[in-house]
């Protein structure tokens, strides 16, 4: 006859179970977040993603590995995402290192001469390999392309706030793009990331571009199902100093009237513009999300109400 367990072994034995059974809770529950990406994965599978990610939200090092490591996911999902980064904030510590103070007028880094050698060398020699290395260290197949051998540019004149022209430098719109590196890559599944420089029309020297001006030239071309802004702030908000303020979803002409009613400055004025930009071109949504939040992209991309704010081109 079997003999009763004593109290102990039974308390063991509850406690082996109730862990097992939390423990397969927990993977069950894992199992259905993947499931949950179906829809997803089958809406975007082979479609273009660009995605600017911005100096603003490059200060902290395990965020931006972070970020890599979800981008990377995304590449082996399928999907095909576009880097172009940009680097302001770098930028101006390197210009400051070297004695020389950083000036901007709407947004746009005034760039002489002896500023664009510090631009390139920061893009190209500093940033757009640290992405690239972090990128293939989680497995991923990115390849860095200089935005001189994408973008052909022409220097632009700014107005100060009287209406006169202004020169600011060695800066550049750009005016044609050479997509091949772009698209050859993306045809291998490798991620292209890339810096935002362009090649002065006639003259071929580099121009220093705006690195949200340079994400929307290539979401002209190549019509992303999203273009995706990360940067440091939630998206945009009434008021900049409250993210309580922040707004989910703007038209074309909402988001051009916060510019005119100075809800909008810095560099969300160009962010702006270049979103209009892509959306003008037939891109079909525009994102500002927060890239100080993890998985931020993740968030906006695998959720049915995404976050931060929407540009979209008409009236809900
Ligand atoms: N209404 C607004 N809502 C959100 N951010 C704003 C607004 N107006 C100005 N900004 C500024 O825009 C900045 C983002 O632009 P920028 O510094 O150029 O970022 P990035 O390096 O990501 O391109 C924010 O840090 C914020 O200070
Ligand atoms: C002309 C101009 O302003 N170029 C930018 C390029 C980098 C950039 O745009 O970086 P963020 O995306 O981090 O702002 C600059 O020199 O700061």
């Amino acid at each position: 006859m079997n003999r009763p367990l004593p109290p102990f072994r039974i308390n063991h034995l509850y406690r082996c179970i109730t862990d097992m059974d939390s423990k397969i809770t927990r993977l069950i529950e894992q199992a259905s977040v993947i499931v949950g990406a179906l829809p997803y994965l089958q809406a975007y599978r082979d479609k273009t993603f660009l995605i600017k990610f911005g100096g603003s939200a490059m200060d902290d090092p395990r965020l931006v590995k972070k970020l890599m490591r979800d981008i990377v996911l995304l590449e082996a999902l399928g999907f095909n995402p576009v880097i172009v980064h940009g680097g302001g904030k770098a930028i101006s510590k390197a210009m400051m290192e070297a004695g020389l103070e950083a000036h901007f007028i709407n947004g746009l880094r005034v760039t002489t001469p002896e500023a664009i050698s510090i631009v390139e060398r920061t893009l190209s020699g500093t940033i757009n390999p640290g992405l690239v290395q972090m990128f293939r260290d989680f497995g991923g197949k990115g390849v860095g392309i200089p935005g001189t051998e994408i973008f052909v540019g022409e220097r632009i004149q700014e107005k100060d706030e009287q209406g006169n022209p202004v020169d600011i430098g060695e800066v550049g719109n750009v005016i044609g793009c050479l997509t091949e590196r772009v698209t050859e890559a993306l045809e291998l599944q490798i991620t292209p990331i890339v810096s935002p420089l362009a090649k002065e029309l006639g003259t071929h020297k580099p121009l220093n571009v705006n690195a949200d001006l340079a994400a929307a030239a290539l979401a002209r071309e190549l019509k992303p199902v999203k273009l995706i802004y990360i940067s440091d702030v939630p998206g945009i908000m009434k008021d900049p100093s409250d993210p309580s303020t922040l707004i989910k979803s703007v038209t074309r002409t909402e988001a051009l009237e916060l510019i005119e009613n100075g809800t909008v400055s810095g560099g969300m004025i160009p962010k702006i513009h270049s979103a209009i930009d892509a959306l003008n071109a037939g891109v079909r949504k525009v994102h500002f999300i927060d890239g100080r939040l993890p998985h931020t992209l993740l968030l906006e991309i695998f959720t049915p109400d995404g976050i931060g704010t929407e540009v979209i081109r008409e009236q809900r």
